[in-house]
């Protein structure tokens, strides 16, 4: 019943881009639009493999990975989905993939009544500001942890009453969540006097961080720009509480909460302000699942948790800072922080999520 749009293909995109001008017309505009949007083809890394950069070359991605990455996404909302063969097959593009795949199961271009161009600019800064770099806190994070929202807003009990605005707040929080994460925690950020510490006087620097980037480029890509103010401001503060609410050292202030309501039987999902509240869960449990994916999936997110936190310790040892717990590789035996963690992962998850889905 959902209106279906090939987000993939370019031919699509041209076309979308060639109905949004309307009122000029003529030849110059025509020329004008379609240099437009070969540079934004050039720049986007959305489009990078799609379109041949340089006359003569071949497609870098053939019909064959897209069909299969398309294939994948008939299983987005399994558990055992394989991120990583997703972002391989896409390119490198496993987020902006995701997230036009998921707005359109929802039909969210049609609802928020968004321009498609303005959507692909938003959410290829978005992928494109996450540091490729990091082994851990990059797009594929962002990626793993919106499909594992994904599946969490499709459980029966919360979906029946989720709103479009539930559902597009809970993807774009999930998505930007982590956007410009520097690979390093906000302990680090704060010995080390970086800028964004006193920014954000040491208190979630790095939430607020990926919070104002988010809204930065919300409004830099004028994705919200026709919606009534009051509705964006509105959209961007629920962001923010979303985003802020993925700071881990608020862990227990949330749990509290949570138990606090199941204790009372009191939450009421017909109230805004309770699905909001249990956005702010699924999304926390959503950042921090990957220990309950198939052995394959979460060995490899543990390893890379694990690599950053030696980068950073590698870091402290050269700069004689203090070394930070489970940062240590030289000292550990075995990789603790992969033991540790994984442990206390699996035991927030398994209380969490589980009453998610038992409301
Ligand atoms: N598999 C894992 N093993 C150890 N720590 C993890 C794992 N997954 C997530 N984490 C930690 O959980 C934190 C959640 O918030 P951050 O993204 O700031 O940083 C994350 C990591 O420090
Ligand atoms: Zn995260």
């Amino acid at each position: 019943s959902h209106t279906s749009h090939d987000f993939t293909n370019p031919l699509t995109l041209l076309n979308a881009s060639a109905q949004q001008g309307g009122v000029e017309s003529g030849t110059r505009r025509k020329v004008k639009r379609l240099l437009s949007f070969q540079r934004y083809c050039h720049d986007s890394r959305l489009l990078r493999g799609l379109v041949p950069c340089a006359p003569g070359s071949l497609h870098f991605l053939d019909d064959d990975y897209l069909g299969q990455a398309a294939h994948m996404l008939s299983k987005v909302g399994t558990w055992n989905f394989d991120i990583f063969l997703f972002d391989r097959l896409t390119n490198g593009n496993s987020l902006v993939t995701l997230m036009c795949h998921l707005f359109n199961v929802y039909d969210l271009v049609h609802h928020f009544q968004l321009d498609m161009v303005k959507l692909h600019r938003f959410l290829g800064m978005v992928q494109e500001d996450y540091h490729s770099h990091n082994p851990y806190h990059n797009a594929v994070h962002a990626a793993d942890v919106t499909q594992a929202m994904y599946c969490y807003l499709k459980e029966p009990r919360l979906a029946e009453q989720l709103s479009p605005l539930d559902v597009f707040l809970g993807l774009m929080a999930a998505a930007a969540h982590d956007v410009d994460h520097p690979g390093v925690n906000q302990p680090f950020l704060i010995k080390t006097k970086h800028h964004l510490a006193s920014l954000y006087q040491n208190t979630s620097v790095l939430e607020s961080h990926h919070w104002r980037s988010t809204v930065g480029m919300l409004r830099e890509s004028g994705l919200l720009s026709h919606l009534p103010a009051d509705m964006s401001q509105d959209i961007e503060q629920q962001l923010g509480s979303l985003i802020l609410a993925t700071d881990i050292s608020r862990q227990n202030e949330f749990l509290l909460t949570f138990r606090e309501h199941l204790d009372n039987q009191d939450l009421d999902l017909q109230l805004a302000s309770h699905r909001h509240f249990i956005l702010q869960i699924a999304l926390k449990c959503a950042d921090v699942c990957n220990p309950c994916r198939v052995w394959e999936l979460s060995r490899q997110w543990s390893e890379r948790v694990c690599e950053e936190f030696y980068r950073q310790g590698d870091l402290e040892r050269q700069f004689d800072l203090e070394i930070s717990p489970l940062c240590n590789q030289q000292a550990d035996s075995v990789p603790l922080c992969f033991l540790v963690s994984e442990y206390l992962c699996f035991l927030y998850i398994k209380t969490s999520s589980s009453v998610i889905f038992s409301l």
